[in-house]
Order: structure tokens, then sequence, then C-alpha cells
């Protein structure tokens, strides 16, 4: 799914608000990783202290089990889906089918335009979907269902059926960190991941996340099932190299991975009269 938002128009202008509010997201999670960092450190000389007494003392500042800062996932027994596998292989079909078919939900995409994709594609389905990102907040009449990004994850609700998209960004915060997935943003996924409350939660994403992710719902006592895809369709390289930009064809698609190198491609013409 995370592909198909390459083919739209919109994409460019979109895209640079979003990285633009992804960029102040950046300098927030660090400072705020300094900090726990620090503090961190302090409960460990705390709690060394605090051991000779004998008694029992509950550590409000023990940030080492995040499990239990969710409560409300905790008095549930989650059943946890993982949909394994490479891109374009149903995965995340599969899991909004699961949505789709529930009483109430919500989706966690690491893009807006990937949530606004699941908003539009339930309240086609006549299913009321809400859609709240960063930058907005469409409410429908009667909405059961929510499409978010993954940073506006309701952690207080509980839903019949959740799915978190893109589960490999996820980041695991333990005692000294730790680190796997994005960098910047793979705290909001791991808030997600142990804090949204849903009788049914589904992870979408790589299969090299699933050990991490076994281990970190090894302690909130979830029901853990994993299913792994195949690629529906081929995936075949061109026996000759593309050469020349100029050998590009209507239907081709261009993967890049800055917003310079975007713009760059955007100012030669001939790219933006391919894909409209
Ligand atoms: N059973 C199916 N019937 C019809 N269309 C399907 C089916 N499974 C997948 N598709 C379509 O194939 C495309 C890719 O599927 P999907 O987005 O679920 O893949 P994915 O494995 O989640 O990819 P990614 O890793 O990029 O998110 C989508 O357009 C989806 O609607």
């Amino acid at each position: 799914m995370a592909s198909s938002f390459l083919f739209r128009r919109r994409v460019s202008s979109l895209g640079v608000v979003s990285r633009s509010l992804h960029g102040n997201m950046e300098h927030r999670w660090l400072h705020l990783e300094s900090r726990i960092e620090a503090l961190v450190t302090l409960v460990g000389a705390t709690r060394k202290f605090s051991s000779g007494t004998g008694t029992t003392k509950f550590d409000f500042t023990d940030l080492t089990r995040p499990h239990t800062w969710y409560p409300n996932a905790r008095r549930k027994h989650r059943k946890v889906i993982l949909h394994m596998g490479p891109t374009n292989s149903g995965k995340t079909h599969n899991a909004l089918k699961q949505l789709q078919s529930s009483s109430s939900g919500i989706y966690c995409g690491p893009l807006r335009l990937l949530a606004w994709e699941v908003a539009k594609r339930l309240n086609k389905a006549k299913v009321p979907c809400d859609l709240i990102t960063g930058q907005e907040r469409e409410e429908v009449d009667g909405a059961k269902h929510k499409a978010v990004t993954v940073e506006m994850a309701d952690v207080t609700s509980d839903y019949q059926c959740a799915v978190i998209d893109e589960i490999q960004a996820c980041r695991w915060f333990i005692w000294r960190l730790t680190m796997l997935g994005c960098r910047t943003r793979g705290f909001s996924f791991t808030r997600a991941l142990l804090g949204i409350s849903a009788d049914e939660l589904h992870l979408c994403g790589d299969p090299a996340a699933v050990p991490l992710i076994q281990e970190m719902l090894r302690v909130t006592g979830d029901e853990v099932e994993v299913q792994f895809y195949e690629r529906l369709s081929p995936l075949v390289p061109m026996k000759v190299p593309l050469g020349s930009f100029s050998n590009i064809q209507t239907g081709d698609c261009i993967v890049t991975f800055s917003r310079r190198n975007i713009y760059r491609l955007k100012s030669t013409g001939f790219i933006l009269g391919l894909i409209r």
C-alpha cells in the first residue's frame, strides 16, 4: 500500500507539508530522547538507593516497562495478527478487510496519504470513517472507525479492530536504548503497538520485524499469530539498464529518496507530462 501514493499527482505538494511536520517532530523526539536517557540513568541510581530499605515501593519514574503505561490495552487479552511479507503481497488489503467488517476500528499509517486512502475506502464501502492527521480532522456523522497518522493513534478508546501499517518502523525503548527501525518516528509506532486497546490488532510490515515484535509482546500477555505473504505479482528485472530518463514510458514509476531529488526530477517537464 505504501507505494501507491507515489502515483498521485497531489503527492508532491502534500509530501512537502507532511515532511516539514516530521522535520519539527524529529527535533522534538530527539530532545525528548536525550531527556529520557538522562532520566533513566538517574532512576538507576535511585532504585539502587531505595532497594536497601526493604520496603516495597512503586517507582513512578521507572521507564523500563513501557507496556504498563497503557492500562486499557493491558486489561484486554488482545489477539495480534502479524501480516508479514514483501511489498505488494496483499498484507494491508487483508488487514483492511477485517477493519471494514468490524463494529469499530482504527487504522494507523505512517503517511497522511495512506490514512486518507483508508478513510476514503471505508466511507465508500458505507463504513463511516473519520480522518485524523497532524494537519486535519474530518469527522463523519456516526463514525466508529478512524484512519489516522500513527502519531494521532488513540490509546484511550476501545476498538474491536485496529491496524498498524509499516510496523517495521517500530522502535523499542529499553534500559539502555536499543533501536530498530525509524529513529525519529519509531516511538509513535511503539506507543500504538503497546497502547491501542483493541480485541484484534493487525500489524502489517516487513518480516524482519517479527522477532522484535514478538519480543515486545512477550510481556503484554497478548496472543500472537504470524501470517507470511508472497508477492502477488513477480518482480522481473530488466535485461538491459534503462539508460536515459528519456526512455521512460507512460505507466513507469520513478522512486527517489530525497525531497531535493523529487523536485529535480519534477523540474524535468517530460516526467510530469507522463504522470499526467
Ligand atoms: N485479494 C485481493 N483482491 C483484490 N485486490 C487486492 C487483493 N490483495 C491485494 N490487492 C491489491 O493489491 C495492491 C497491493 O496490496 P496491499 O497494499 O495490500 O499490499 P502490501 O503487501 O500491503 O504492500 P505494502 O508493503 O507496499 O504496503 C492494492 O492495490 C490492493 O488493493
